[in-house]
């Protein structure tokens, strides 16, 4: 990600005091503070950031060799000798990232309305419809989100769905440059446990719904929702918007030390959903706020996403927008790419592309889908991400017996065998009436799968949405060892080769 003009400079001093830990030796000026050695550039300090795979002290060398002038430290009796540079010793340097990454950036946050949502489903769908709803050509609200960072018509790509601290306050900084005067982020539990949202004070906190994931990272259920639940601390947030339609939400709800407003379909909710629909021409919503009722639409397609609306414009109220003018935004923010992307042409099944990739949120793309398409039958691409999540596996073979067809397919291996990936989600499909292949060329699998369908049939592709890179090579994902491949554009041309084919 490319980098802003460098910063004037700030005394490592004052990054020391920010960290409350004895000031250098030496002071100098430091531009940014930067964690990974090959994007250094003269000036910068950095941050020996002990990994999985690598320990940022052995790399503090290489650092200084291209121009790092100086180190931020929690094991200095790695850092090899006569590197002559100051270094700032720290209890940890994950840790230090936030404040000091806050601190480097300008505390661009202390200048946005920072919202920051989070859950299982429906992050990125929810914070796109939250930023849409704030958003004005004179006050800008910036969106950070897995597909990437927004603000205004201008876009930067982003690597992860939460940036690490000193890229996140970077952005921030990005987008106050750009005129905003808000900023909705979206907070991965991977994030919140390694503390990339630290230091990032928010006006609100968003909690979409909960279902068990990351389950490789954190290990159980309850450190996963703990994970989470860091979010709506008093130090994190002003106040709360909480879905409480399951019963992880409504502990949220219970136990949030900080005000909340409750969003779901019971009666006790103070955003109550009345009534949620959704179809081809986007998601609807009766909602009950005290007295009133208020009926809100968004052409976003899902019924999982009735809640997500629900939510997003009970955020926007609680941030003080008038209703009316929420209403009226909302039915006009689309969908993010690749979250109910329909894709469709004359005499041509109907093609959902989604970012589905849990047990729960499948099954709700399988109601939207036949909801979709109620005469026709539901065709399902599925697969499951190598080297990671392997419990699910069962589950989402369990989600597709709802379907009528299943192409079990790749979805990025990551060093994984792929037939042994599917073989696991054949388990759940056992003794299911739907009819199941597996196609493990993930573009045969969708060019079968619309080419087989019929004119009133629907195909659903779910696993990877917006993403553009597929990665059978293990290891994080890596543009020069991936594949590019976006599910739209190939289902798009299996129905362009459908058309020619029928002449
Ligand atoms: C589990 C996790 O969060 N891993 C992240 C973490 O990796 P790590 O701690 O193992 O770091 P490492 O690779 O050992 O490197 C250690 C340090 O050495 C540095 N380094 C490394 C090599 C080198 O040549 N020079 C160098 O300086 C690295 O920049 C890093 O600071 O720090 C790395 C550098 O910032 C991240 O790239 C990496 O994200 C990997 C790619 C990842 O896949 N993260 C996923 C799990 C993730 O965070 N996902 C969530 C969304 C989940 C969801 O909702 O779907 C997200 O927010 O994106």
């Amino acid at each position: 990600m490319p980098r802003p003009s460098l910063s004037p400079g700030t005394p490592l001093s004052a990054v020391a005091a920010r960290l409350s830990v004895p000031p250098p030796a030496v002071d100098l000026p430091v531009t940014d503070l930067v964690t990974d050695s090959r994007r250094v550039r003269p000036g910068d300090l950095f941050g020996c950031v002990r990994g999985a795979r690598a320990d940022g002290h052995r790399l503090a060398a290489a650092a200084v060799g291209v121009g790092a002038v100086a180190l931020l430290a929690d094991r200095p009796e790695r850092l090899p000798a006569g590197l002559g540079v100051p270094v700032l010793e720290v209890p940890s340097v994950r840790a230090a990232l936030g404040p000091a990454g806050a601190l480097l950036a300008g505390d661009p946050a202390d200048r946005l309305r920072v919202v920051t949502v989070t859950g299982s489903n429906g992050k990125t769908t929810t914070s796109t419809l939250l930023a849409g709803a704030l958003d004005r050509p004179a006050a800008r609200c910036g969106l950070l989100t897995t597909v990437g960072a927004r603000v205004g018509r201008h876009t930067r790509a982003t690597e992860l769905t939460t940036p690490e601290a000193p890229d996140l306050h970077r952005l921030l900084r990005w987008m106050v440059q750009r005129g905003a005067v808000g900023a909705v982020v979206e907070a991965s539990s991977i994030a919140l446990d390694v503390g990339r949202l630290d230091a990032l004070p928010a006006q609100l906190a968003v909690f979409t719904g909960f279902e068990a994931d990351h389950l490789d990272h954190h290990g159980t259920v309850e450190q996963y929702w703990a994970s989470k639940a860091r979010l709506f601390a008093p130090d994190r947030t002003r106040a709360a918007v909480v879905v409480v339609d399951e019963p992880w939400g409504r502990r949220l709800a219970d136990q949030a030390r900080v005000p909340v407003t409750r969003v779901g379909h019971g009666a006790d909710c103070d955003v109550r959903v009345l009534e949620g629909s959704s179809g081809a021409a986007g998601t609807e919503v009766l909602l009950q706020v005290g007295g009133g009722r208020h009926r809100v639409r968004t052409p976003v397609v899902g019924r999982a996403h009735t809640t997500n609306l629900a939510a997003a414009w009970a955020a926007a109220v609680r941030l003080g927008r008038d209703p009316a003018a929420v209403t009226a935004a909302l039915a006009a923010v689309h969908a993010p790419p690749g979250r109910g992307e329909l894709l469709s042409a004359p005499g041509a099944p109907l093609v959902v592309v989604d970012y589905a990739h849990t047990p729960g949120a499948l099954a709700e793309a399988l109601v939207t889908a036949a909801q979709l398409r109620p005469a026709g039958r539901v065709h399902l691409v599925l697969g499951a991400r190598g080297a990671r999540d392997r419990w699910k596996r069962q589950g989402l073979g369990a989600a597709a017996r709802a379907a009528d067809e299943v192409w079990l397919t790749n979805e990025g291996s990551h060093g994984e065998d792929p037939a042994a990936i599917v073989a696991e989600l054949a388990v759940g499909l056992i003794g299911s009436a739907a009819g199941v292949r597996t196609v493990l060329d993930r573009r045969t699998a969708i060019t079968a799968a619309v080419g087989e369908a019929g004119p009133g049939d629907v195909v659903l592709v779910v696993g990877r949405g917006h993403e553009t890179l597929l990665q059978d090579a293990p290891g994080a994902v890596d543009p020069a060892r991936a594949e590019r491949f976006a599910d739209a554009e190939v289902a798009r041309a299996a129905l362009d080769g459908r058309r020619r084919a029928a002449g």
